[in-house]
């Protein structure tokens, strides 16, 4: 048996991840602007990055439900932060869900007007900047891409609120598999000297449901933090 799998907390969150995503899960809510945010309550768990690199087709693979949040080939599909959490809780302060996923507008190019984009960034970034019940924004880079300028952007303002990231590469089915290994340590290095961002990068393709299992166990642990 190797460590990794013999440590309890490795354990504990395969066994939490589990459950978490045992039931199906249902749209609760869209916020368009911070006044319509939920008052806190379950951990939260978003998902950011550029327009149109997965967020999310990856929210879908995680919860195994095509479709639960729209995507689209045209960037700029996700306008407002929608809200997503296990089906079965009244949501009142007695019976609240165990978390909640946000699936938020991306940054960067999209076939909207500036202003409209730019409403959409502010939205995103104030939101991570200022919400104490989120637990970790997973930021998602495209495969072919890597790192751009307003990813770093995002990781400085991440980094400067003190608020958790993990980096996460989409689409790796568009790359060749033999590459893999070189990007996530490529992409390592590009986050060795980021103070909030955790020191492993994971490698998924919501098309061929890669990396998936391994994310909801990241999940899982990042909401007992
Ligand atoms: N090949 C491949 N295509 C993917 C994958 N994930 C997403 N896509 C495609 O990429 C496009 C954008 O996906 P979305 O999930 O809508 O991206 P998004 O980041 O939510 O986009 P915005 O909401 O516009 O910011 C769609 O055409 C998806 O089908 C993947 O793992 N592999
Ligand atoms: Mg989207």
């Amino acid at each position: 048996m190797s460590t990794l799998s013999a440590d309890p907390a490795m354990q504990a969150a395969k066994e939490l991840s589990a459950t978490l995503f045992s039931k199906p899960f249902v749209f609760i809510r869209g916020v368009p602007s911070l006044k319509f945010l939920p008052p806190e309550g379950p951990p939260e768990i978003a998902f950011a990055g550029r327009s149109n690199v997965g967020k999310s087709s990856l929210l879908n693979a995680l919860v195994g439900v095509k479709g639960l949040a729209r995507t689209s080939n045209t960037p700029g599909r996700t306008q407002e932060l929608n809200y997503f959490v296990p089906e079965g809780y009244a949501g009142d302060a007695d019976d609240l869900p165990p978390m909640a996923l946000v699936d938020m507008p991306g940054y960067g190019y999209a076939k909207a007007p500036k202003d409209q984009v730019d409403l959409w960034t502010a939205l995103v970034f104030d939101y991570m900047r200022g919400r104490s019940t989120l637990k970790r924004v997973y930021l998602l880079i495209d495969s072919r891409h890597g790192v751009k300028k307003n990813d770093e952007v995002v990781m400085d303002l991440l980094d400067k609120a003190a608020m958790s990231y993990q980096l996460v590469l989409t689409k790796t089915d568009k790359i060749k598999e033999a590459g893999i290994p070189r990007l996530i340590s490529e992409t390592l290095a590009a986050i060795k000297k980021r103070p909030a961002a955790f020191p492993e990068v994971l490698a998924t393709s919501s098309e061929k449901h890669q990396g998936i299992a391994e994310l909801r166990i990241a999940i899982a642990l990042a909401i007992t933090l």
